[in-house]
Protein backbone atom coordinates (compact mmCIF):
# COMPACT_ATOMS: atom_id res chain seq x y z
CA UNK A 1 0.00 0.00 0.00
CA UNK A 2 1.16 3.16 -0.59
CA UNK A 3 1.95 5.53 2.53
CA UNK A 4 2.51 8.92 3.99
CA UNK A 5 3.79 9.78 6.79
CA UNK A 6 3.68 13.30 8.09
CA UNK A 7 6.17 14.24 10.81
CA UNK A 8 9.67 12.37 11.54
CA UNK A 9 9.70 12.74 15.06
CA UNK A 10 10.35 9.52 17.24
CA UNK A 11 7.02 8.40 16.20
CA UNK A 12 6.95 9.31 13.07
CA UNK A 13 10.18 8.32 11.76
CA UNK A 14 9.88 4.62 13.65
CA UNK A 15 6.57 4.44 11.79
CA UNK A 16 7.49 4.74 8.73
CA UNK A 17 10.72 3.00 9.09
CA UNK A 18 8.66 0.04 10.56
CA UNK A 19 5.66 0.46 7.52
CA UNK A 20 8.25 0.33 4.71
CA UNK A 21 10.00 -2.87 5.79
CA UNK A 22 6.42 -4.56 5.97
CA UNK A 23 6.34 -3.80 2.51
CA UNK A 24 4.33 -0.76 2.17
CA UNK A 25 5.64 2.10 -0.24
CA UNK A 26 6.21 4.70 2.26
CA UNK A 27 7.06 8.77 1.95
CA UNK A 28 7.83 9.90 4.80
CA UNK A 29 7.12 13.96 5.03
CA UNK A 30 9.13 16.72 7.76
CA UNK A 31 9.34 20.56 7.48
CA UNK A 32 12.26 20.77 8.85
CA UNK A 33 14.86 19.76 5.90
CA UNK A 34 18.04 19.45 7.87
CA UNK A 35 16.40 15.97 9.09
CA UNK A 36 14.91 15.51 5.69
CA UNK A 37 18.50 15.92 4.05
CA UNK A 38 20.56 13.42 6.62
CA UNK A 39 17.51 10.46 6.68
CA UNK A 40 17.52 10.83 2.93
CA UNK A 41 21.22 9.79 3.33
CA UNK A 42 20.21 7.14 5.30
CA UNK A 43 21.66 8.44 9.06
CA UNK A 44 19.05 8.53 11.53
CA UNK A 45 18.24 12.26 13.56
CA UNK A 46 17.27 10.31 16.44
CA UNK A 47 19.23 7.38 18.61
CA UNK A 48 17.53 4.24 18.99
CA UNK A 49 18.58 0.78 18.61
CA UNK A 50 18.21 -1.36 15.52
CA UNK A 51 16.90 2.01 13.36
CA UNK A 52 20.11 3.12 11.04
CA UNK A 53 19.97 -0.56 9.68
CA UNK A 54 16.01 -0.21 8.84
CA UNK A 55 16.46 3.17 7.53
CA UNK A 56 19.63 1.88 5.10
CA UNK A 57 17.97 -1.08 3.74
CA UNK A 58 14.41 0.53 3.02
CA UNK A 59 16.25 3.41 1.18
CA UNK A 60 18.39 0.24 -1.04
CA UNK A 61 14.87 -1.46 -1.34
CA UNK A 62 13.00 1.70 -2.44
CA UNK A 63 10.22 1.17 0.07
CA UNK A 64 10.82 4.25 1.93
CA UNK A 65 11.49 8.23 1.05
CA UNK A 66 12.13 11.11 2.60
CA UNK A 67 10.75 14.74 1.57
CA UNK A 68 10.12 18.27 3.05
CA UNK A 69 7.47 18.85 0.27
CA UNK A 70 4.11 17.52 0.94
CA UNK A 71 2.98 18.11 -2.25
CA UNK A 72 5.86 15.12 -2.97
CA UNK A 73 4.22 12.68 -0.77
CA UNK A 74 0.54 13.25 -0.56
CA UNK A 75 -0.97 13.10 -3.94
CA UNK A 76 -0.42 9.19 -4.09
CA UNK A 77 -1.03 8.17 -1.21
CA UNK A 78 -3.85 5.87 0.20
CA UNK A 79 -2.92 6.16 3.69
CA UNK A 80 -2.15 8.87 5.40
CA UNK A 81 -0.52 9.25 8.99
CA UNK A 82 0.20 12.19 11.19
CA UNK A 83 3.00 11.84 13.78
CA UNK A 84 3.40 15.04 14.31
CA UNK A 85 3.81 16.56 18.11
CA UNK A 86 1.17 17.83 20.29
CA UNK A 87 3.08 19.30 23.19
CA UNK A 88 2.00 21.06 26.13
CA UNK A 89 0.33 24.60 26.64
CA UNK A 90 0.58 26.35 29.33
CA UNK A 91 -2.20 25.36 31.01
CA UNK A 92 -1.46 22.02 30.52
CA UNK A 93 -3.89 21.18 27.53
CA UNK A 94 -2.39 19.62 24.46
CA UNK A 95 -1.43 22.21 21.85
CA UNK A 96 -2.91 20.84 18.44
CA UNK A 97 -1.61 23.63 16.00
CA UNK A 98 1.10 21.43 14.51
CA UNK A 99 -1.87 18.41 14.14
CA UNK A 100 -4.41 21.33 12.51
CA UNK A 101 -1.64 22.16 10.29
CA UNK A 102 -0.88 18.76 9.18
CA UNK A 103 -4.72 18.85 8.44
CA UNK A 104 -4.37 22.09 6.26
CA UNK A 105 -1.38 20.45 4.45
CA UNK A 106 -3.34 17.18 3.79
CA UNK A 107 -6.54 18.69 2.24
CA UNK A 108 -4.14 21.23 -0.03
CA UNK A 109 -2.61 17.88 -1.42
CA UNK A 110 -4.56 14.63 -1.64
CA UNK A 111 -6.15 14.06 -5.04
CA UNK A 112 -8.39 11.20 -3.95
CA UNK A 113 -10.27 9.97 -0.95
CA UNK A 114 -8.09 8.00 1.76
CA UNK A 115 -7.66 7.24 5.40
CA UNK A 116 -6.35 9.53 7.61
CA UNK A 117 -4.84 8.32 10.97
CA UNK A 118 -3.74 10.42 13.60
CA UNK A 119 -1.25 8.28 15.49
CA UNK A 120 -0.23 11.86 17.74
CA UNK A 121 -1.87 11.53 21.17
CA UNK A 122 -4.78 13.91 20.82
CA UNK A 123 -7.69 14.66 23.55
CA UNK A 124 -10.96 12.96 22.76
CA UNK A 125 -12.84 14.29 20.16
CA UNK A 126 -9.70 15.71 17.83
CA UNK A 127 -10.21 12.78 15.18
CA UNK A 128 -13.40 14.37 14.72
CA UNK A 129 -12.20 17.42 14.78
CA UNK A 130 -9.26 17.16 11.94
CA UNK A 131 -11.71 14.97 9.67
CA UNK A 132 -13.97 17.92 9.38
CA UNK A 133 -11.27 20.34 9.19
CA UNK A 134 -9.74 18.43 6.26
CA UNK A 135 -13.02 17.89 4.42
CA UNK A 136 -13.96 21.54 4.98
CA UNK A 137 -10.25 22.93 2.98
CA UNK A 138 -10.57 20.12 0.23
CA UNK A 139 -10.67 21.76 -2.99
CA UNK A 140 -10.94 19.04 -5.52
CA UNK A 141 -14.36 17.42 -4.04
CA UNK A 142 -12.03 14.42 -2.61
CA UNK A 143 -13.05 13.48 1.23
CA UNK A 144 -11.34 11.73 4.02
CA UNK A 145 -12.14 9.25 6.51
CA UNK A 146 -10.42 9.30 10.06
CA UNK A 147 -8.82 6.65 12.34
CA UNK A 148 -7.23 6.75 15.40
CA UNK A 149 -3.76 4.19 15.81
CA UNK A 150 -2.29 5.53 19.21
CA UNK A 151 1.11 4.60 19.55
CA UNK A 152 2.65 2.89 22.73
CA UNK A 153 6.33 2.94 21.87
CA UNK A 154 9.01 3.73 24.16
CA UNK A 155 11.83 5.61 23.49
CA UNK A 156 15.04 3.30 23.21
CA UNK A 157 13.28 0.24 22.50
CA UNK A 158 11.04 1.99 19.77
CA UNK A 159 11.87 -0.61 17.16
CA UNK A 160 11.63 -3.79 19.38
CA UNK A 161 8.02 -2.09 20.55
CA UNK A 162 7.23 -1.45 16.87
CA UNK A 163 7.75 -5.00 15.74
CA UNK A 164 6.92 -6.56 19.19
CA UNK A 165 4.26 -4.41 21.14
CA UNK A 166 1.34 -5.69 23.24
CA UNK A 167 -1.52 -4.20 21.21
CA UNK A 168 -2.40 -2.30 18.24
CA UNK A 169 -5.26 -0.38 18.70
CA UNK A 170 -7.27 0.85 15.79
CA UNK A 171 -10.39 2.98 16.29
CA UNK A 172 -12.89 4.11 13.08
CA UNK A 173 -15.90 5.20 11.98
CA UNK A 174 -16.58 2.14 10.18
CA UNK A 175 -15.86 -1.29 9.89
CA UNK A 176 -14.32 -1.48 5.95
CA UNK A 177 -11.42 1.32 7.93
CA UNK A 178 -10.68 -1.11 10.66
CA UNK A 179 -9.86 -4.01 8.06
CA UNK A 180 -7.90 -1.90 6.18
CA UNK A 181 -6.36 -0.89 8.94
CA UNK A 182 -5.63 -4.08 9.89
CA UNK A 183 -4.46 -5.30 6.97
CA UNK A 184 -1.72 -2.53 6.79
CA UNK A 185 -0.62 -3.87 9.97
CA UNK A 186 -0.72 -7.86 9.97
CA UNK A 187 2.44 -8.78 9.62
CA UNK A 188 3.73 -6.79 12.75
CA UNK A 189 1.86 -9.98 14.52
CA UNK A 190 0.79 -7.99 17.10
CA UNK A 191 -3.07 -8.34 19.15
CA UNK A 192 -5.08 -5.81 16.98
CA UNK A 193 -7.70 -4.14 19.04
CA UNK A 194 -11.06 -2.31 16.90
CA UNK A 195 -12.75 0.32 18.84
CA UNK A 196 -14.69 3.70 18.02
CA UNK A 197 -12.33 6.64 17.69
CA UNK A 198 -12.96 8.16 21.31
CA UNK A 199 -12.21 5.21 23.25
CA UNK A 200 -8.97 4.31 21.13
CA UNK A 201 -8.06 8.44 21.94
CA UNK A 202 -8.41 7.43 25.52
CA UNK A 203 -7.15 4.85 25.77
CA UNK A 204 -3.35 6.15 24.86
CA UNK A 205 -4.32 8.30 27.50
CA UNK A 206 -5.70 6.68 30.28
CA UNK A 207 -2.01 3.87 29.72
CA UNK A 208 0.12 6.87 30.17
CA UNK A 209 -1.79 8.39 33.29
CA UNK A 210 -1.95 4.62 34.54
CA UNK A 211 1.56 3.88 34.27
CA UNK A 212 2.80 7.39 35.40
CA UNK A 213 0.01 6.50 38.56
CA UNK A 214 2.58 3.24 39.27
CA UNK A 215 5.82 5.23 39.43
CA UNK A 216 4.02 7.82 41.76
CA UNK A 217 2.62 5.19 43.89
CA UNK A 218 5.85 3.27 44.62
CA UNK A 219 7.79 7.09 45.16
CA UNK A 220 5.40 7.65 47.94
CA UNK A 221 5.82 3.79 49.15
CA UNK A 222 9.65 4.47 49.05
CA UNK A 223 9.52 8.49 50.61
CA UNK A 224 7.47 6.02 54.00
CA UNK A 225 9.61 3.74 53.30
CA UNK A 226 12.62 5.61 54.38
CA UNK A 227 10.92 7.22 57.41
CA UNK A 228 10.21 3.48 58.25
CA UNK A 229 13.59 2.05 57.91
CA UNK A 230 12.10 -0.83 54.99
CA UNK A 231 13.50 -1.02 51.88
CA UNK A 232 11.56 -0.09 48.69
CA UNK A 233 13.00 -2.39 46.25
CA UNK A 234 12.34 -5.59 48.67
CA UNK A 235 8.77 -3.71 48.85
CA UNK A 236 7.78 -3.65 45.38
CA UNK A 237 9.22 -6.98 44.40
CA UNK A 238 7.37 -8.64 47.10
CA UNK A 239 4.34 -6.59 45.48
CA UNK A 240 5.39 -7.15 41.72
CA UNK A 241 5.12 -11.17 42.35
CA UNK A 242 1.26 -10.46 42.40
CA UNK A 243 0.28 -11.07 38.94
CA UNK A 244 -2.43 -8.59 39.47
CA UNK A 245 -0.17 -5.60 39.82
CA UNK A 246 3.04 -6.98 38.06
CA UNK A 247 6.49 -6.01 38.49
CA UNK A 248 6.63 -3.54 36.17
CA UNK A 249 6.62 0.09 36.88
CA UNK A 250 7.34 -0.25 40.46
CA UNK A 251 11.02 1.42 40.20
CA UNK A 252 11.61 3.88 42.33
CA UNK A 253 13.85 6.84 41.85
CA UNK A 254 14.20 10.44 40.85
CA UNK A 255 10.41 10.44 39.24
CA UNK A 256 9.59 10.23 36.08
CA UNK A 257 9.96 12.29 32.52
CA UNK A 258 10.25 12.31 28.94
CA UNK A 259 8.30 13.84 26.12
CA UNK A 260 4.84 11.83 27.41
CA UNK A 261 4.00 11.08 31.19
CA UNK A 262 4.34 14.69 32.30
CA UNK A 263 2.61 16.29 29.24
CA UNK A 264 -0.14 13.40 28.77
CA UNK A 265 -1.07 13.78 32.70
CA UNK A 266 -1.26 17.19 32.35
CA UNK A 267 -3.14 16.98 29.49
CA UNK A 268 -5.54 14.55 30.32
CA UNK A 269 -6.31 16.62 34.15
CA UNK A 270 -7.20 19.39 31.55
CA UNK A 271 -9.50 17.22 29.25
CA UNK A 272 -10.86 15.96 32.69
CA UNK A 273 -11.94 20.00 33.98
CA UNK A 274 -13.24 20.28 30.38
CA UNK A 275 -15.60 17.71 31.73
CA UNK A 276 -16.68 19.03 34.61
CA UNK A 277 -14.39 16.36 36.60
CA UNK A 278 -11.99 17.13 39.04
CA UNK A 279 -9.15 14.14 38.38
CA UNK A 280 -7.78 14.48 41.72
CA UNK A 281 -5.97 10.99 41.67
CA UNK A 282 -4.03 12.35 38.74
CA UNK A 283 -3.48 15.83 40.22
CA UNK A 284 -1.84 13.75 43.22
CA UNK A 285 0.35 11.68 41.10
CA UNK A 286 1.71 14.60 38.81
CA UNK A 287 2.40 16.81 42.61
CA UNK A 288 4.03 13.29 43.90
CA UNK A 289 6.38 13.32 41.01
CA UNK A 290 7.09 16.84 40.66
CA UNK A 291 8.38 16.63 44.88
CA UNK A 292 10.07 13.48 44.09
CA UNK A 293 12.41 15.32 41.08
CA UNK A 294 14.15 17.51 44.17
CA UNK A 295 14.27 15.09 46.51
CA UNK A 296 17.50 14.67 45.85
CA UNK A 297 18.74 18.29 46.57
CA UNK A 298 16.72 17.96 50.33
CA UNK A 299 19.78 14.98 50.60
CA UNK A 300 22.17 16.78 49.59
CA UNK A 301 21.31 20.26 51.39
CA UNK A 302 20.69 17.88 54.77
CA UNK A 303 24.19 16.11 54.38
CA UNK A 304 26.21 19.35 53.60
CA UNK A 305 24.10 22.62 54.51
CA UNK A 306 26.25 25.14 52.31
CA UNK A 307 27.18 23.43 49.17
CA UNK A 308 28.49 27.24 47.59
CA UNK A 309 31.84 26.48 45.58
CA UNK A 310 31.53 22.31 45.32
CA UNK A 311 32.34 20.18 42.39
CA UNK A 312 29.48 18.23 41.51
CA UNK A 313 29.60 15.18 39.14
CA UNK A 314 25.82 14.45 37.64
CA UNK A 315 25.58 11.66 36.02
CA UNK A 316 23.23 11.02 33.68
CA UNK A 317 21.54 13.95 31.46
CA UNK A 318 19.00 11.76 29.48
CA UNK A 319 15.47 11.74 31.05
CA UNK A 320 15.97 7.67 30.78
CA UNK A 321 18.67 4.85 28.91
CA UNK A 322 19.40 4.17 25.85
CA UNK A 323 17.98 7.32 24.62
CA UNK A 324 19.24 10.68 23.96
CA UNK A 325 15.74 12.69 24.71
CA UNK A 326 16.27 15.19 27.44
CA UNK A 327 12.38 16.06 27.43
CA UNK A 328 11.30 16.84 30.92
CA UNK A 329 14.47 14.92 31.95
CA UNK A 330 15.07 15.65 35.73
CA UNK A 331 18.20 16.67 35.40
CA UNK A 332 16.94 19.71 33.53
CA UNK A 333 15.26 20.30 37.30
CA UNK A 334 18.40 19.28 38.98
CA UNK A 335 20.68 21.04 37.66
CA UNK A 336 19.99 24.70 37.39
CA UNK A 337 19.00 23.94 41.33
CA UNK A 338 22.45 22.87 42.11
CA UNK A 339 24.09 25.84 39.60
CA UNK A 340 22.15 28.23 41.84
CA UNK A 341 23.47 27.11 44.83
CA UNK A 342 26.93 27.86 43.83
CA UNK A 343 28.24 24.59 42.50
CA UNK A 344 30.38 23.86 39.39
CA UNK A 345 28.76 20.74 37.71
CA UNK A 346 30.44 18.41 35.41
CA UNK A 347 27.60 15.99 34.02
CA UNK A 348 27.92 12.64 32.17
CA UNK A 349 26.08 11.16 29.55
CA UNK A 350 27.42 8.82 27.06
CA UNK A 351 25.17 9.83 24.06
CA UNK A 352 22.51 12.70 25.50
CA UNK A 353 25.88 15.90 25.90
CA UNK A 354 25.18 17.38 22.12
CA UNK A 355 21.42 17.74 23.19
CA UNK A 356 21.86 18.56 27.17
CA UNK A 357 24.03 21.45 25.60
CA UNK A 358 21.87 23.25 23.41
CA UNK A 359 19.48 23.11 26.57
CA UNK A 360 21.91 23.68 29.81
CA UNK A 361 24.24 25.86 27.92
CA UNK A 362 27.59 26.94 29.01
CA UNK A 363 27.33 27.24 32.53
CA UNK A 364 27.79 23.26 33.46
CA UNK A 365 30.94 21.05 31.74
CA UNK A 366 29.79 17.90 29.88
CA UNK A 367 32.40 14.72 29.34
CA UNK A 368 30.92 11.17 27.62
CA UNK A 369 33.99 10.05 30.24
CA UNK A 370 32.49 8.69 33.31
CA UNK A 371 35.59 8.70 35.19
CA UNK A 372 36.97 12.57 33.84
CA UNK A 373 33.60 13.35 35.42
CA UNK A 374 33.95 11.43 38.90
CA UNK A 375 37.79 13.08 39.27
CA UNK A 376 38.14 15.47 42.31
CA UNK A 377 33.97 15.86 42.08
CA UNK A 378 33.41 16.60 45.62
CA UNK A 379 29.49 14.22 45.41
CA UNK A 380 28.36 12.48 42.88
CA UNK A 381 24.14 13.01 41.67
CA UNK A 382 23.24 9.97 39.40
CA UNK A 383 20.18 10.82 37.45
CA UNK A 384 20.29 8.43 34.66
CA UNK A 385 20.57 4.83 35.42
CA UNK A 386 22.54 3.79 32.25
CA UNK A 387 24.49 0.97 31.65
CA UNK A 388 27.83 2.46 32.09
CA UNK A 389 26.78 3.83 35.85
CA UNK A 390 25.17 0.39 36.98
CA UNK A 391 28.22 -1.72 36.06
CA UNK A 392 30.72 1.18 37.38
CA UNK A 393 33.28 -0.66 39.33
CA UNK A 394 32.49 0.99 42.97
CA UNK A 395 36.34 1.20 44.03
CA UNK A 396 36.34 4.36 41.39
CA UNK A 397 34.40 6.54 43.53
CA UNK A 398 36.95 5.99 45.99
CA UNK A 399 40.07 6.24 43.39
CA UNK A 400 38.55 9.30 41.97
CA UNK A 401 36.45 11.90 44.36
CA UNK A 402 37.75 13.91 46.88
CA UNK A 403 35.45 11.89 49.27
CA UNK A 404 33.51 8.77 47.79
CA UNK A 405 29.87 10.79 48.98
CA UNK A 406 27.05 9.62 46.32
CA UNK A 407 23.27 10.34 46.05
CA UNK A 408 21.51 7.73 43.27
CA UNK A 409 18.23 8.63 41.91
CA UNK A 410 18.20 5.73 40.58
CA UNK A 411 19.10 2.80 43.19
CA UNK A 412 21.79 1.88 40.99
CA UNK A 413 23.73 -0.44 43.67
CA UNK A 414 23.01 -3.57 45.53
CA UNK A 415 23.34 -1.85 49.32
CA UNK A 416 25.90 -5.20 49.93
CA UNK A 417 28.09 -4.36 47.53
CA UNK A 418 27.71 -0.61 48.59
CA UNK A 419 29.54 -1.38 51.85
CA UNK A 420 32.15 -3.43 50.58
CA UNK A 421 33.22 -0.19 48.79
CA UNK A 422 33.15 2.23 52.24
CA UNK A 423 30.98 4.94 50.18
CA UNK A 424 28.87 7.20 52.06
CA UNK A 425 25.86 6.68 49.43
CA UNK A 426 22.55 7.93 49.69
CA UNK A 427 19.52 6.44 47.68
CA UNK A 428 15.51 6.02 47.05
CA UNK A 429 13.78 4.43 49.30
CA UNK A 430 16.82 2.43 51.07
CA UNK A 431 18.44 2.91 54.11
CA UNK A 432 21.29 4.96 53.97
CA UNK A 433 24.67 3.41 53.74
CA UNK A 434 27.54 3.87 56.75
CA UNK A 435 28.29 7.77 57.01
CA UNK A 436 30.52 6.72 59.27
CA UNK A 437 33.10 5.28 57.04
CA UNK A 438 34.61 8.18 55.45
CA UNK A 439 37.40 9.72 57.46
N1 LIG B 1 8.17 10.25 21.69
C1 LIG B 1 7.54 9.15 22.04
O1 LIG B 1 8.15 8.23 22.58
C2 LIG B 1 6.07 8.97 21.79
C3 LIG B 1 5.29 10.02 21.32
N2 LIG B 1 3.94 9.85 21.15
C4 LIG B 1 3.14 10.94 20.61
O2 LIG B 1 3.42 11.03 19.21
C5 LIG B 1 3.40 12.41 18.78
C6 LIG B 1 4.73 12.76 18.14
O3 LIG B 1 5.74 12.71 19.12
P1 LIG B 1 7.29 12.75 18.74
O4 LIG B 1 7.53 11.83 17.61
O5 LIG B 1 8.03 12.59 19.99
O6 LIG B 1 7.39 14.26 18.20
P2 LIG B 1 8.65 15.06 17.65
O7 LIG B 1 8.50 16.45 18.15
O8 LIG B 1 9.91 14.29 17.93
O9 LIG B 1 8.46 15.06 16.06
C7 LIG B 1 7.44 15.75 15.39
C8 LIG B 1 7.94 16.04 13.96
O10 LIG B 1 6.88 16.57 13.18
C9 LIG B 1 7.39 17.55 12.29
N3 LIG B 1 6.26 18.38 11.84
C10 LIG B 1 5.52 19.25 12.57
N4 LIG B 1 4.54 19.78 11.80
C11 LIG B 1 4.65 19.21 10.57
C12 LIG B 1 3.91 19.32 9.36
N5 LIG B 1 2.84 20.14 9.23
N6 LIG B 1 4.32 18.61 8.27
C13 LIG B 1 5.40 17.79 8.34
N7 LIG B 1 6.13 17.65 9.48
C14 LIG B 1 5.74 18.33 10.57
C15 LIG B 1 8.43 18.27 13.13
O11 LIG B 1 9.36 18.96 12.32
C16 LIG B 1 9.06 17.07 13.89
O12 LIG B 1 10.17 16.54 13.19
C17 LIG B 1 3.04 13.21 20.03
O13 LIG B 1 1.66 13.41 20.06
C18 LIG B 1 3.45 12.30 21.17
O14 LIG B 1 2.71 12.54 22.33
C19 LIG B 1 3.32 8.66 21.38
C20 LIG B 1 4.05 7.58 21.82
C21 LIG B 1 5.48 7.64 22.03
O1 LIG C 1 3.43 8.08 25.06
C1 LIG C 1 4.65 7.97 25.10
O2 LIG C 1 5.45 8.82 24.70
C2 LIG C 1 5.30 6.76 25.68
O3 LIG C 1 5.57 7.07 27.09
C3 LIG C 1 6.26 6.06 27.79
O4 LIG C 1 7.51 5.75 27.17
P1 LIG C 1 8.85 6.63 27.44
O5 LIG C 1 8.46 7.99 27.91
O6 LIG C 1 9.67 6.50 26.22
O7 LIG C 1 9.65 5.89 28.58
P2 LIG C 1 9.32 4.95 29.84
O8 LIG C 1 10.22 3.79 29.76
O9 LIG C 1 7.89 4.69 29.99
O10 LIG C 1 9.83 5.86 31.04
C4 LIG C 1 9.22 7.12 31.33
C5 LIG C 1 9.81 7.69 32.60
O11 LIG C 1 9.40 6.93 33.72
C6 LIG C 1 10.54 6.59 34.52
N1 LIG C 1 10.27 5.28 35.16
C7 LIG C 1 9.84 4.22 34.44
C8 LIG C 1 9.57 3.02 35.05
C9 LIG C 1 9.72 2.89 36.44
O12 LIG C 1 9.48 1.83 37.06
N2 LIG C 1 10.16 3.96 37.15
C10 LIG C 1 10.44 5.16 36.54
O13 LIG C 1 10.82 6.13 37.23
C11 LIG C 1 11.70 6.54 33.53
O14 LIG C 1 12.93 6.71 34.19
C12 LIG C 1 11.34 7.71 32.63
O15 LIG C 1 11.79 8.93 33.17
C13 LIG C 1 5.40 4.77 27.74
O16 LIG C 1 6.11 3.72 28.40
C14 LIG C 1 5.10 4.36 26.29
O17 LIG C 1 4.24 3.24 26.29
C15 LIG C 1 4.42 5.53 25.59
O18 LIG C 1 4.18 5.23 24.23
Amino acid sequence: MKIAVIGTGYVGLVTGVALSEIGHVVTCIDVDPSKVEKLSKGIPTIYEPGLEELIKKNISSGNLHFTSEHQNGLPDAEVVYIAVGTPQRADGAANLDYVEQAALDIAANIKQNIIVVIKSTVPVGTNFHIKNLINQHTTNGVHVKIASNPEFLREGSAVKDTFHGDRIVIGTEDEESAEILAQINEPFDTPIIKTDISSAEMIKYSSNAFLATKISFINEIANLCESMGANVEEVAKGMGLDHRIGPDFLKAGIGYGGSCFPKDTNALVQLAGNANHEFNLLKSVIEVNNNQQVLLLDKILNRFGNIQGKRVAVLGLAFKPNTDDLRESPALVMIPKLVSLGVSVIAYDPIAVNNARKQLGTEISYTEDLTEALKNADFTVIITDWPEVKKADLSTYNQLMKEPIVFDGRNCYDLDEVKKATMEYYSIGRPDQAPELIS
